[in-house]
């Protein structure tokens, strides 16, 4: 067992706390800087995402094994803490005396050792006691989620729906492919997967569902543009945004490019996509990989949705605008510590970005707006405002998707989509018409 990982997660850890950097980011920049071998990384990775998705649940224990349970620790000294006892809470396989050492050997490195006597003290005694503390009565520390998001969704979904999305959101997000049409088959994939590493999903076609498959970018067809990396949710909001070969479709903000890429595969690469984003690095991830699916029809560029100019007129225009993310918990674990007031400004740009591109789309053409988050104030309530401020928009149902919908009375023209008995992440999405003439 390589003391490595531990560093490694260590030190992504402390970035994700220091820096707010995004976790999958983080992790895959310290694992490249540590040079680990894939087992390693393996376990680098799953002690980092373990401990940010159970820091609450962690701490709570830890702080049973305080002489001051209130104390203030050190956030390095309190990430080597969390780490040797996720390890000892959820990894049956690593004995509880490697997590204390390796642990220990961590608290060593850090400061010349200051804390190494508190850490190995702490964790010895966490060691022996662990398994008699009782389960944690609070919901947000059972299912790791900060009551202020509680509060939040059972305001917004009412309480049995938030009981459902606690439970849900605790599990792991599955990985999802799109299978590119225009270069390859589900069945051709199939038979170029290992055995049993893939399974196709009834609700859509040209998707696969992935088992322990690794590093997607490594399997086979991936350079060759087989395939791309993408959720269930957002391929379903594809579907629903329906374009037709031909046609001129307009993504806003399109990067990293996943929902550009499968929109242009079911155009059959026929008409023209324009994908901008407000930032030029993430504009190249757009154009990297329509190179790679072959994906012509793509042009991308650097525009701002909220005031960037364009004279085109589109048949139609897609807004998945920047969003707080809190449907995607199960895949960004940080995201859920982030104070709600931070997202507070959200809905207002929201709502500009999506005023903004509406002059693009053309009379009798189609406006869709989506997030990735469960937050009325940034889905249902930006649509509405824009109905109330746009009359010469009206609302535009939405295709029958074959998943359960979960908000009564939603109207026909959104949708809430939650991780609930389904594979995707919580998504909205809300279809608009410019009327004729
Ligand atoms: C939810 S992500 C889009 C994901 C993308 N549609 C996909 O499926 O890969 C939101 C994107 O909006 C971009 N963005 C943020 N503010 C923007 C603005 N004012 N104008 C254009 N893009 C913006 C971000 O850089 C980010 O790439």
């Amino acid at each position: 067992m390589a003391t490595s990982s531990r560093k490694t997660a260590l030190a992504a850890l402390n970035d994700v706390t220091q820096n707010e950097g995004y976790s999958n980011i983080v992790i895959d920049k310290a694992i490249r800087a540590a040079g680990l071998e894939p087992r390693d990384a393996a376990l680098a990775s799953v002690i980092f995402y373990g401990v940010l998705e159970k820091r609450m649940t962690l701490d709570y224990y830890i702080r049973k094994f305080l002489a001051k349970p209130k104390q203030k620790l050190d956030e390095t000294v309190l990430n080597i803490l969390r780490i040797a006892a996720y390890q000892m809470l959820y990894l049956d396989k690593i004995p509880d005396s490697a997590a204390v050492n390796e642990a220990v050997l961590c608290a060593s490195d850090y400061m010349r050792g200051r804390y190494k006597s508190f850490v190995n003290g702490v964790l010895r005694s966490f060691a022996r006691g662990f398994r008699e503390v009782p389960e944690p009565e609070s919901e947000s520390v059972r299912w790791n989620i900060p009551q202020a998001i509680i509060d939040l969704w059972t305001h917004d979904y009412g309480k049995p729906l938030c009981a459902e999305l606690l439970r849900a959101m605790s599990g792991r997000a599955k990985t999802y492919i799109r299978v590119n049409p225009l270069r390859a088959s589900t069945a051709s994939l199939l038979s170029a997967f290992p055995a049993g590493m893939a399974e196709p999903v009834d609700m859509l076609p040209d998707v696969l569902c992935l088992h322990d498959a690794g590093d997607p970018t490594l399997l086979p067809g991936f350079s060759d543009g087989a395939f791309h990396v993408q959720d269930l949710s957002s391929q379903l909001l594809c579907s629903l945004v329906d374009p037709q070969p031909g046609e001129r479709v307009a993504d806003v903000c399109a990067a990293p490019g996943g929902k550009s890429f499968t929109l242009a595969e079911r155009m059959k690469n026929e008409g023209k996509l324009d994908a901008f984003d407000l930032y030029k690095g993430r504009v190249r991830l757009i154009q990297k990989g329509a190179q790679r699916l072959q994906l012509s029809i793509i042009s991308a560029a650097v525009r701002d949705a909220a005031t960037g100019d364009c004279a085109a007129q589109y048949d139609r225009v897609l807004c998945d605008v920047p969003c707080s993310g809190l449907g995607v918990i199960r895949r960004k674990p940080e995201i859920r510590y982030k104070k709600p007031e931070s997202f507070a400004e959200l809905p207002a740009l929201q709502l500009r970005i999506l005023e903004h591109s509406a002059a693009l789309v053309r009379p009798g053409g189609l406006l869709f707006y989506s997030t990735c988050t469960l937050h009325d104030a940034e889905n249902g309530a930006v649509v509405r405002a824009f109905l109330e401020r746009h009359p010469e928009f009206e609302p535009y149902a939405l295709p029958a998707v074959p998943i359960r919908r979960h908000i009564p009375d939603e109207p026909a023209h959104t949708l809430t989509m939650m991780p609930i008995n389904f594979g995707g992440d919580g998504f909205f999405a809300a279809g608009l018409r410019r009327k004729d003439g």
